[in-house]
């Protein structure tokens, strides 16, 4: 059957074109004198036909599913499972433009209501042996909502988006509740009638699920003060294909292995998440948000390390390499760059490095933790910017994505990815990513920047910019993120917080051996024997 895989789909983030972020007019010179030709305004190609398999889904196991959630709570039509069949990472949105007979797609959505029907799903698809991928706000970035079935003839994207309620909020505790389904924004809304905040804000907040977060381990913009989001998490309910659980009775416990951070990133393969306690906070007064330049990064990651091991880090801490600052000079239409550059050289940085500090309390608290990071930045030789630059970054802090369909469009291969290491292994990782991204790729942009710090090391997430091979697109970035991987396998984790999925599955047993991949196994076999849960996953 054709179905049209149409602009809604193609243009990834900007559903209904709504909020583009369109690039600045100097932009299109700047990448082309950087990384070849770019075409400028270049546009999505028209709506295109594609023919996608007919559902797979038995007839048995259809009835047996509309049994539970309703007929009209099973969707075959082929925009709805199109819609369920990939994630957003570069490759996936390659595939929504040019979609070829081998798109994994589900042959069913199923849409539960609360946590029980949940459970009814998963009794259903272990009694008629369908897979269930489950989907939260399919913003996965390494095949983690992939439509892969397996050893399965059928599966189904088990969409969260009905688990869509603050379940309750213990004040006293400060603890709150919410289904798996709630995206970032909804969860502030709701929390906020309370007065309180959960402060988790990834990048991919407007879309991502709070159940989507448990099961990926995310870490938010502000980590530095509000925590990965393991962190917040107090308990957790998943229903299982062996029948329900549900994790987490205290604040801390010494009761063997703390079973919670099993489920915690278990990228749908253990269960599915139906509700999340999450430790929240009173919703802060005062935001106030700035930057300083560093001169390089030896001197900006050395400086983070020096709040980090001194207790001062602001609770968003971002530092970009002088490659990711040039490139937010170029494309940033709102800053008055000239006059930086001046300000900057004046202060003998000319190779600056931006980091972007943002403090969020009462204004007591604010102003006192803010006091002490100046000092420690001062006297680390960094050079303050201003509010400009801070409230710049948190004003634009959603624009990438949105700006990534503008470059796709201009043939510009973008993508990202991120690891974890000990400060000790910091600046050599940092190197060895960048260099065999750059062997891989040739002419390309490759930035870098810390945005999740700790007091034993950092994150590192690097963004990349080179022209799209037209002859071979895929295999360009495969070849690429490979060597990336064989870089970071020693030297750091494979993800500080996209996750595992299907993409960085091959490098798993090298971080945790062969027997951590053997301990998943065994834990995946008990609590699902027949393999129905997201087949091709983590292990
Ligand atoms: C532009 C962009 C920016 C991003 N920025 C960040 C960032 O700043 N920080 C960050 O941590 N991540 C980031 N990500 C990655 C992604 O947003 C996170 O992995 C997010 O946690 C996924 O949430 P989701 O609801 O979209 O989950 P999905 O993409 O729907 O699913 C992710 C995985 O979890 C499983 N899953 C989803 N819901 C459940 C559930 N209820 N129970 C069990 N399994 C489930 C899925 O099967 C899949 O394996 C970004 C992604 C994009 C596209």
């Amino acid at each position: 059957m054709n179905a049209l895989i149409d602009h809604r789909l193609r243009r990834s983030w900007t559903e209904e074109a709504a909020g583009a972020a369109p690039l600045p007019a100097r932009a299109a010179r700047w990448l082309d004198q950087r990384i070849g030709p770019v075409v400028p305004g270049g546009a999505p190609a028209d709506e295109m036909p594609v023919k996608i398999p007919s559902p797979k889904l038995a007839k048995p196991a259809e009835e047996a599913l509309a049994k539970v959630v309703g007929a009209e709570n099973v969707l075959v039509d082929d925009p709805a499972r199109l819609a369920r069949a990939t994630g957003l990472s570069y490759l996936d949105l390659l595939r929504r433009r040019s979609p070829s007979a081998d798109f994994p797609v589900p042959d069913a959505v199923v849409l539960p209501a609360d946590p029980d029907e949940v459970q009814a799903v998963l009794d259903a698809c272990v009694q008629h042996d369908v897979g269930v991928v489950p989907f939260g706000g399919g913003t996965s970035v390494v095949g983690g909502v992939a439509a892969l079935r397996g050893e399965k003839t059928s599966v189904i994207a088990l969409d969260l988006v009905r688990l869509d309620a603050l379940v309750s909020v213990d004040a006293e505790s400060r603890i709150a509740v919410l289904q798996a389904g709630v995206r970032g924004p909804e969860a502030e809304r709701l929390l906020a009638g309370h007065g309180l905040t959960l402060g988790h804000v990834p990048q991919s907040f407007e879309r991502a699920t709070i159940g989507g977060f448990a099961a990926t381990r995310s870490a938010g913009q502000a980590s530095s003060g509000y925590g990965r989001f393991e962190d917040m998490v107090t308990g957790v309910r998943l229903a299982t294909p062996r029948g329900p659980w549900k994790l987490g009775v205290a604040p801390a416990s010494a009761a063997g292995p703390d079973l919670r951070q099993l489920a915690i990133g278990s990228e749908g393969t253990l269960g599915v998440i139906t509700e999340v306690a999450l430790r929240v906070r009173p919703a802060p007064p005062v935001r106030r948000y700035e930057g300083y330049a560093l001169p390089g990064w030896a001197a900006g990651a050395e400086a983070v390390r020096d709040l980090a091991q001194h207790h001062a880090l602001a609770d968003v801490t971002r530092l970009s390499d002088v490659d990711e600052t040039e490139v937010s000079l170029a494309l940033n239409a709102g800053l008055k760059t000239a006059a930086l550059r001046r300000y900057l050289a004046a202060r003998g940085v000319r190779r600056p490095c931006f980091l972007i500090v943002g403090w969020e309390g009462t204004a007591h608290d604010v102003a006192l933790r803010r006091r002490e990071t100046a000092r420690r930045l001062k006297a680390s030789g960094a050079v303050r910017v201003g509010k400009a630059l801070g409230e710049s970054w948190r004003h634009g802090r959603f624009a990438g994505p949105r700006q990534r369909d503008t470059l796709l469009d201009m043939g510009v291969c973008v993508e990202t990815l991120e690891t974890a290491a000990y400060w000790s292994n910091v600046d050599e990782l940092r190197d060895d990513v960048r260099a065999a991204l750059t062997a891989s790729l040739g002419r390309s942009i490759v930035m870098c920047h810390i945005s999740h710090a700790y007091e034993t090391g950092a994150s590192l997430y690097f963004t990349v910019l080179t022209a799209r091979d037209e002859t071979d697109p895929v295999g360009q970035w495969q070849r690429a993120k490979a060597a990336a991987c064989e870089a970071i396998a020693g030297l750091g984790t494979i993800s500080h917080h996209h996750a595992v999925g299907v993409d960085h599955a091959p490098y798993l047993s090298a971080e945790i051996g062969s027997l951590g991949v053997e301990v998943l196994r065994a834990a995946k076999s008990t609590v699902d024997p027949t393999g129905i849960l997201n087949p091709g996953k983590l292990v």
